[in-house]
């Protein structure tokens, strides 16, 4: 379905990625973790097309990514995408109305169809006695859950999350990690999900990505990108190579907040 080959990003003479391929089939829940700005959330880009890679390509379904965002690829980032002013239930009707006009109407039967779907929504999501509220009433995790069902409005085949779940507290987190695993089962989705966390790579998902440089140059930081370095099949990973991942971020991590 989805086929990387030969990737690399560059942003002037600042290597992000370099060299990454992989095939991705349908139904793959992909958990990417690696330090803080190894490129991660510029790999989303490129599958969600607002960013395009230097050199490489990525194919979906044989063809090229679009290179404008579209229904078919699903997003929620760390912040939230809520528009204030609108109730809960209309924030996710908007999502429907962008899509489909581009002016951002819907009249008559087809926004009482939106309605209806948002409304359905957002009882997945845990959300429905809180249609007619507004975003600032809700919690962190009501509001990523809002953000979620905004995405899957689209009925996206991709589901694209950066960091979702990163400011959430533990228990709110494994909350939406069993909303995010129903979705992903019952709408099989494929999903690419960004985490600092490994642990949360290794429950949630059925395959996972590290990136990390495999050269470096002291004289030249800049001078290479992070690959995947490894690609693990979630469930059937040695405690020992955890540790080692586990080691290897977490020194970068540090080194990266001197
Ligand atoms: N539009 C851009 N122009 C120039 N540099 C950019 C641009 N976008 C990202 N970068 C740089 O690319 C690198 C990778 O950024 P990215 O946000 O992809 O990292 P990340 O792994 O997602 O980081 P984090 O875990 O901290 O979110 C960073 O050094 C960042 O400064």
């Amino acid at each position: 379905m989805i086929e990387i080959s030969n990737v690399w990003k560059r942003f002037g003479d600042n290597v992000i990625l370099e060299n990454i391929s992989a095939t991705v089939k349908e139904g793959e829940f992909i958990t990417l973790v690696g330090a803080s700005g190894c490129g991660k959330s510029t790999f989303l880009k490129m599958l969600l097309g607002t960013d395009s890679a230097s050199q490489g390509s990525i194919l979906l379904d044989g063809k090229p990514i679009p290179s404008e965002p579209d229904a078919e690829r699903g997003v929620v980032f760390q912040q939230y995408s809520v528009f204030p002013h609108l109730s809960v239930l209309e924030n996710v009707v908007i999502a429907r109305e962008f899509e489909k006009t581009k002016l951002g109407f819907l009249w008559g039967a087809a926004k009482k169809a939106a309605r209806e779907e948002a409304a359905a929504l957002l009882d997945v999501v845990g959300l429905a006695h809180m249609k007619n509220r507004y975003p600032d009433e809700l919690s962190g995790g009501m509001r990523q859950r809002l953000a979620i069902a905004q995405a899957l409005i689209l009925k996206p085949r991709i589901l694209l999350l950066d960091e979702p779940f990163g400011a959430l507290d533990p228990g709110i987190r494994a909350d939406m990690h069993e909303l995010v695993l129903d979705l992903w089962r019952k709408h099989k989705l494929t999903v690419f999900m960004v985490t600092h966390d490994l642990k949360e790579g290794f429950h949630l998902g059925t395959r996972l990505w590290v990136f990390d440089k495999r050269r470096v140059d002291a004289q030249a930081p800049n001078a290479y990108g992070a690959s995947i370095t490894y690609d693990l099949p979630v469930g059937v990973c040695e405690q020992e190579i955890l540790d080692e991942i586990d080691e290897s971020l977490a020194t970068k991590n540090q080194a990266e907040q001197v």
